[in-house]
């Protein structure tokens, strides 16, 4: 059996079971329909006491998806067919289904959201941008509080202020409609709240992904940061700017423009020593030179001007490759920003270090319950499961698939794809075939946008700048005699119906421009015609001179397209027939597929040990701000810990050093003519660093007058010091991380290494927090106002 059967097997055995349960909910429908409204609406009551007397959620799955099927058709006037309760259900099991476009996804996962937000642990449904949250939070919710259950929104207006008090009303909701960034970032928010009053989340429960593969593979990449504190700046972008330029490929330095990695050989090692006067680059204390070289390196090679940002006032500012617009607001993290502008002689702006950061993969694994929604999953479950450990059903249309997906027109040159793709739209817009022409960037759209005005053919382009906008014109792509170009992220997620007497033209037409880093994405773009059983059809235009082929298509393609560039060739104008570059294209696609999936594991392996330690210091954090109990025992326990450290580690004491340690760590204004005990006796110097401690701790109840403010500010110490130590500790994973990347230049086993060096700087950051505590609590400063309020200030 193939791998591919063996698949197909396997979906039909989860299906099987999935359909006997169906059966089940199907037997109670008359039932609930006999139902008053009132009596349906009680069943919400009388489920969550169910569960509270022991029941689970199994037990009246059966039931609760019945009554919840019955209250969508009264309220929405939409009876969830048969496959939508399987999809609902495969849901509610945790896995990823896949279900075509314009198959009703929004309404299918009413029903396992209202099952899991009987449990009153709050149900959340994550979608891929602010419109659709909205969208959805505000057409599900009647049906949800006919059911009496709240719905919130999680996204906001751009120049809205949420406190932490309403965030906390929006989490505390049954159902929480909202974003994978907002909930991103909403976890960090919360794991930097100081007090009770700052945290609103609640523990996470249950969470449905839509557009699953998008979120949870695809933007996987790139991590959600929290920039804070300018990082002290460097000067040396400079001089390293000036020394790469001294450098030759293949000499000093390597360049591997399909891995997008870039290093120094050794010989480039080697010239750096000269170069610099420096014994070892790679000695820990060049870290820092070792850094900038690497950061300058690639600011040379990996980011090119007008592709990867422009310069606008002189300033550098990133430009989104998928879309081609400016990313207002967006940097760069740990100095390649500051590279970037040493490159191009700008002014150098300050360097943020990341206060806080998480990856999708950590913030979705954190979730007991994870399901997801997609069009296309199957084809990536083999990462969905060894990421996420969920597996992907197929879900049956409710009615066949009867769209035409016509093999790929193959071209040599770009020139060449454009006349032909033009020709296309022409003959079907001639008949009034509605088409929606989809390109992979916006350049292209703006291409084809021109040809079609030189025709005098009326057309909208969507480059997803304005998502509500869009979403109002791409639902009309159905009409007859519409022209949409789009490019393959505007406008998804929004049904496009047919017009009248479109359906007897064939249906709406889906022309993708070129195929798209990965067949998930062409699947998606195919899917927006032909939705629920409706006639379509999808062509992909593609030539051997996109991006795609040029950058994967490797050296046969390359030389097939140098030898074929040109007008003279007797067939100019055709599409190439032979089987090969049909291969040649599925080839770079599965490598450019490859290629992501490695990326995405490299990350992920990266993001392991500052997962674990994330969540030990939020765990610590949150003991501290929930359970504040002997607090006084714990910091007189640091204390005494730390001293004994100190002492340990410092066996030639020096009157002149204990002095020192003292006015740093203890006291200001330490001024004692002559230390009270003998340097030598390190039983007394204990004694004697400890009494002082203790008169200054009482000194410090005196001040604070209750035991309620002392132990706020035991916690405020521990706190501080915790969020001190722990965003320096981010920031040295992120440069640990760039750095070695760097060595794997030299061929070492660099995740050892990076997970060795992690866990040995986690524990230097134990130890700094111990010392800062106590420096908190000695060093601090309490203003009283003169009332019953007061103000710490800490070092
Ligand atoms: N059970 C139903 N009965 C009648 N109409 C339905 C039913 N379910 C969904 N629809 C309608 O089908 C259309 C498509 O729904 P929806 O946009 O949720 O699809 P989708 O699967 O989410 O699409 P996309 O993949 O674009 O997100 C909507 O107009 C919706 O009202």
């Amino acid at each position: 059996m193939s791998p591919k059967e063996r698949r197909g097997v396997m979906n039909a055995l989860k299906l099987r079971r999935l359909r006997r349960i169906l059966k089940k909910i199907n037997a109670r429908a008359d039932e609930m329909s006999a139902l008053t409204d009132a009596e349906l609406s009680a069943k919400t009551a009388e489920f969550k006491e169910r569960l509270q007397s022991g029941k689970t959620l199994d037990h009246i799955l059966v039931e609760a998806f019945a009554a919840m099927r019955e209250a969508d058709k009264r309220i929405l006037g939409l009876f969830p067919y048969d496959v939508q309760v399987l999809g609902g259900l495969a849901l509610h099991f945790g896995y990823i289904i896949e279900m075509k476009t314009g198959e009703g996804k929004t309404l299918t996962a009413t029903l396992p959201l209202y099952l899991n937000a009987l449990e009153e642990k709050g149900a959340i449904l994550v979608t891929t941008n602010d419109y659709l949250a909205k969208r959805d939070a505000m057409e599900m919710s009647p049906v949800f509080s006919f059911m009496d259950l709240k719905v919130g929104v999680g996204v906001y207006e751009e120049d809205e202020e949420v406190d932490a008090k309403r965030k906390r009303e929006i989490y505390a909701s049954d159902i929480t409609y909202t974003t994978s960034t907002a909930l991103g970032f909403d976890y960090l928010a919360d794991n930097l709240a100081g007090d009770k009053k700052g945290k609103f989340l609640r523990p996470f429960h249950y969470v449905i992904v839509d557009e699953a593969d998008a979120v949870l593979l695809d933007s996987a990449q790139t991590p959600l940061i929290i920039s804070g504190v300018p990082r002290v700046q460097s000067n040396l972008y400079d001089v390293c700017n000036q020394f790469v330029l001294t450098l030759h490929e293949e000499e000093e330095y390597h360049f591997n423009r399909e891995d997008k990695a870039v290093y120094l050989t050794v010989k480039g090692g080697h010239y750096a020593e000269n170069y610099f006067n420096i014994p070892n680059l790679y000695d820990s204390s060049y870290f820092e030179l070792n850094r900038h070289i690497n950061l300058a390196l690639r600011a040379h090679h990996l980011y090119k001007k007008d592709v990867d940002y422009v310069v606008v006032d002189n300033e550098v500012k990133l430009l989104d490759n998928r879309t081609g617009r400016i990313l207002e607001g967006t940097r760069l993290q740990s100095g390649i920003h500051q590279a970037i502008e040493t490159k191009e002689g700008v002014k150098k702006t300050k360097d943020s270090r990341s206060v806080a950061s998480v990856t999708y993969q950590s913030l979705f694994n954190m979730f007991p319950k994870l399901s997801g929604m997609t069009g296309t999953g199957k084809i990536a479950e083999d990462e969905l499961i060894s990421t996420y450990r969920v597996s992907v059903i197929v879900i049956p249309t409710h009615k066949p698939v009867i769209r035409q997906d016509f093999p790929d027109q193959i071209y040599v040159t770009l020139p060449e794809k454009l006349a032909a793709t033009l020709t296309y739209v022409k003959k079907l817009h001639a008949k009034g075939q509605p088409v929606l022409l989809i390109s992979g960037t916006v350049d292209i759209a703006e291409i084809y946008s021109r040809m079609l005005l030189q025709e005098g053919i009326v057309h909208s382009v969507l480059t997803a700048k304005n998502v509500a906008k869009e979403a109002l014109i791409i639902k009309e792509a159905g009409q007859k005699g519409t022209v949409t170009i789009a490019t393959s992220l505007a406008g998804r997620g929004t049904d496009i119906k047919l017009g009248e007497g479109v359906a007897e033209l064939g249906g709406l037409a889906v022309i993708g421009t070129e195929r798209m880093p990965n067949s998930r994405i062409d699947w998606q773009l195919r899917g927006r015609a032909g939705r629920q059983g409706d006639p379509g059809l999808s062509q992909f235009f593609v030539s051997l001179e996109d991006e795609l082929v040029q950058q994967y298509g490797g050296k046969r393609a390359t030389c097939y397209f140098e030898e074929n560039n040109h007008h003279q060739r007797s067939d100019y104008g055709q599409p190439l027939r032979q089987r090969r570059h049909q291969r040649i294209l599925k080839q770079a696609q599965a490598k450019s597929e490859d290629r992501s999936v490695l990326a995405r594991q490299s990350t992920i392996k990266f993001d392991e040990s500052l997962r674990v330690q994330r969540q030990k210091i939020y765990a610590l954090r949150d003991e501290l701000i929930y359970d504040e109990k002997n607090l006084s025992q714990k910091v007189d326990h640091i204390v005494d810990e730390v001293i004994s450290q100190y002492l340990a580690s410092n066996s030639g004491l020096t009157e002149r050093s204990l002095r020192r340690y003292i006015l740093d760590n203890f006291s200001y204004q330490f001024q004692e003519a002559s230390l009270p005990v003998s340097i030598d006796n390190q039983v007394a110097v204990k004694r004697y660093l400890k009494s002082l401690y203790y008169s200054e701790m009482s000194r410090k109840a005196e001040r604070l007058q209750t035991e309620e403010k002392k132990s706020e500010f035991l916690r405020l110490s521990i706190l501080h010091a915790i969020d001190a130590c722990w965003l320096e500790q981010v920031d040295n994973l992120q440069q640990l991380k760039n750095f070695v990347s760097l060595r794997q230049a030299a061929q070492r086993s660099t995740m050892t290494e990076y997970y060795q060096e992690s866990l040995r700087s986690y524990d230097r950051m134990c130890q700094a927090v111990k010392e800062t505590v106590l420096r908190n609590v000695m060093l601090s400063t309490i203003e009283s106002d003169g009332n019953t309020g007061y103000s710490i200030y800490f070092v």
